[in-house]
């Protein structure tokens, strides 16, 4: 576990380790600064989201509308930011969400996958690891050390293969199960089809299925010989439309490892997905990527947190700042993830640029608890909140 120690208060002090030449930087100026540094299709497709991309923005501008309220004497002179989920105690409530095409986020050597899962070894913030990755599974497991790591899933429409690929999740040491089921198919994405941005990404992010064997065994030829034709099949088998509540007693059967919904908005899907024995609720709207013109994710969490009871909701979409994730948790979360941020962080720095994101956020969120009077993470509710007016 990482001394929290090294990014209490002191961060600030000493540079932030110096890793990353500049000042700590606001979300504005990371997203200017990757903006700058990045190939303009993966720009375009990290960047953007679902139609004139107004949830998107919503996700963020929501958090404006709550303001946490200071309090003085309150003893936060020490603060536990630790969370407890599925048996493991976490330094912090801050996890980094999963991202396909994350390995070409790092821009030197495209290997963006085992970099955030070393910075997560090295922050104790786990990483959950997407099917849409540069590396097989197995690779980045071993870069996670003692961190936790989680496997999301696409479930592909091939029963066999989503088998596989959690079976393989399971040996690899993943310790919960992530079924992402806001993208059945791809959003309308105007930056991406006018740009070809994920089309022209997509063949390098597909090691997971490239190495299974059964994916494999579905090919006239392997992967190595016909890539096209791999990359061909992996098209008719990702989207998967005709899930339904139906098949989730299946995939509850597929593991004993906690299994999470993730792309959860409403508090009807959240009680069935309790009533269907998962283990976890993640609250997302896959930030803004996915529908447009939806409710902001934060405005969901209310709701969702309710209907979920006592099975822990994750959140993600919008959060850009330490006070944005105190908003998430006393909105009931009881873990926060980030997508965008991590991604510029490793396109602006590589590993020390992603690193000095979740430090900045780290510290920033420690330094707001320390200065409102507030001594745990855990410990927040909603009534520390109030809507700004
Ligand atoms: C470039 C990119 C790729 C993503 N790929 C995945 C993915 O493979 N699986 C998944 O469940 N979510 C994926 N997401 C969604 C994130 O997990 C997360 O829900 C979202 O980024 C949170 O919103 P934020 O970017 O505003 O923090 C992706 C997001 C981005 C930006
Ligand atoms: C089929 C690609 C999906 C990756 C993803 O989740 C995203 O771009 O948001």
């Amino acid at each position: 576990m990482p001394n929290h120690g090294d990014w209490q208060l002191g961060v600030y002090l000493d540079g932030l380790t110096g890793k990353v030449p500049e000042h700590p930087m606001a979300y504005a100026e990371l997203e200017r600064r990757a903006e700058r540094s990045m190939p303009p299709e993966l720009w375009s497709y990290v960047a953007g989201g679902a139609g004139d991309e107004r949830t998107q923005n919503a996700n963020v501008t929501a958090f404006d509308r709550w303001g946490l309220m200071p309090r003085v004497l309150a003893g936060a002179a020490e603060r536990d930011l630790s969370t407890e989920l599925f048996g493991h105690r976490l330094p912090t409530p801050l996890m980094l969400a999963p991202v396909g095409v994350i390995g070409l986020c790092d821009l030197a050597e495209g290997r963006g996958d085992l970099v955030t899962a070393r910075v997560a070894a090295a922050t104790g913030v786990p990483m959950i690891a997407s099917t849409l990755s540069q590396d097989p599974m197995e690779e980045v497991a071993r870069e996670l050390g003692d961190t936790p790591g989680w496997f999301q899933l696409y479930p592909p429409n091939d029963r066999e293969l989503t088998e596989s690929l959690v079976r393989r999740a399971e040996a690899a040491g993943y310790s919960a199960i992530v079924v992402t089921l806001d993208t059945l198919t791809l959003g309308w994405r105007p930056r991406d089809l006018s740009i070809a941005g994920f089309p022209q990404l997509k063949g390098q992010c597909l090691a997971n299925y490239f190495s299974d064997p059964v994916f494999r065994s579905r090919l006239a030829a392997p992967p190595e010989e016909d890539p096209e034709a791999a990359t061909g099949h992996w098209a008719m088998i990702f989207g998967n439309q005709r899930l339904t509540w139906d098949d989730l007693a299946w995939l509850r059967s597929l593991t004993s490892l906690p299994l999470l919904l993730k792309g959860i908005c409403s508090p009807e899907d959240a009680r069935r997905a309790v009533d269907s024995g998962v283990d976890g609720v993640y609250c997302s709207n896959h930030g803004g990527r996915q529908a447009n013109g939806g409710l902001p994710a934060l405005d969901c969490l209310p709701e969702v947190v309710d209907a979920a009871g006592e099975v822990p909701v994750v959140f993600d979409s919008g959060v850009r700042s330490g006070p944005d994730v105190i908003k998430a948790l006393a909105l009931g979360a009881r873990a926060v993830a980030i997508g965008r941020p991590a991604a510029y962080g490793l396109a602006v720095g590589g590993r020390a640029g992603l690193e000095h994101v979740v430090r900045c956020l780290l510290a920033e969120l420690d330094l707001t608890l320390a200065i409102d009077g507030y001594a745990s993470t855990a410990a927040l509710t909603r009534g520390d909140l109030r809507p700004v007016r």
